[in-house]
């Protein structure tokens, strides 16, 4: 059976090589990552992963992962910020303040498709004008959902979480393991 990573994520290559896993192939899904009006955080994000994993062509010896990770302030779903503007914004408004990161993973395998999603609480300590500004020159919050990451120096602006380190940064690796093999992928077995 191959792995196929249906993701375009640097992160959730390297967090799947933490379980040993390397995907026979990448494939990035495109989808409309649009937040339906009304939509809840957890139920978007829940969303957007089996959509891309509905996205992601695979033969019948795939297995497709894919994952998506969405930072939500109350109701208020933060994306990938689309410029600077509002990754500003952003981080304005989750300083000093708790939020929640929710990773939404799903599997597909023949017909069927597993899920299971992973919400993190996140406390982020109140940004003075110089972090914020050093942050943001950075250009380290492109492409990142929140406009932070967790693993690089945004690290200095979370003193505390509560959940999943690794779902934070884009996939959670139990939650992985135990969904691959549920799929029935042989994640601690022979692959070949
Ligand atoms: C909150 C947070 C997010 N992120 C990243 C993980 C994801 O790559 C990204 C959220 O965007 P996603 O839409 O989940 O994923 P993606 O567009 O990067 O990749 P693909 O759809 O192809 O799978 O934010 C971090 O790296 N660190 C963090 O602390």
């Amino acid at each position: 059976m191959k792995l196929i990573l249906g993701s375009g994520s640097p992160r959730r290559k390297e967090l799947l090589a933490q379980l040993g896993l390397v995907p026979d192939d990448i494939r990035s899904p495109d989808i409309d990552e649009d937040p339906r009006k009304g939509e809840l955080p957890r139920p978007y994000c829940a969303r957007m992963a089996r959509e891309k994993a509905m996205a992601v062509p695979r033969a019948e010896d795939e297995i497709v992962l894919c994952a998506d990770t969405t930072v939500a302030l109350g109701r208020r779903i933060m994306g990938k910020p689309a410029d600077e503007k509002e990754a500003a914004a952003f981080l304005l408004a989750m300083s000093g303040r708790r939020h929640k990161v929710i990773t939404a993973i799903a599997v597909a395998r023949g017909t069927r498709l597993w899920e299971a999603d992973v919400v993190t609480d996140v406390k982020m300590k109140r940004l003075s004008d110089v972090e914020l500004n050093a942050y943001l020159m950075s250009g380290d919050w492109r492409g990142k959902a929140g406009g932070y990451g967790i693993q690089g120096i945004a690290g200095a602006f979370i003193p505390w979480i509560q959940g999943s380190y690794s779902a934070v940064m884009g996939l959670p690796v139990a939650e992985t393991a135990k969904l691959l093999a549920s799929a029935g992928y042989p994640v601690y077995g022979e692959r070949e």
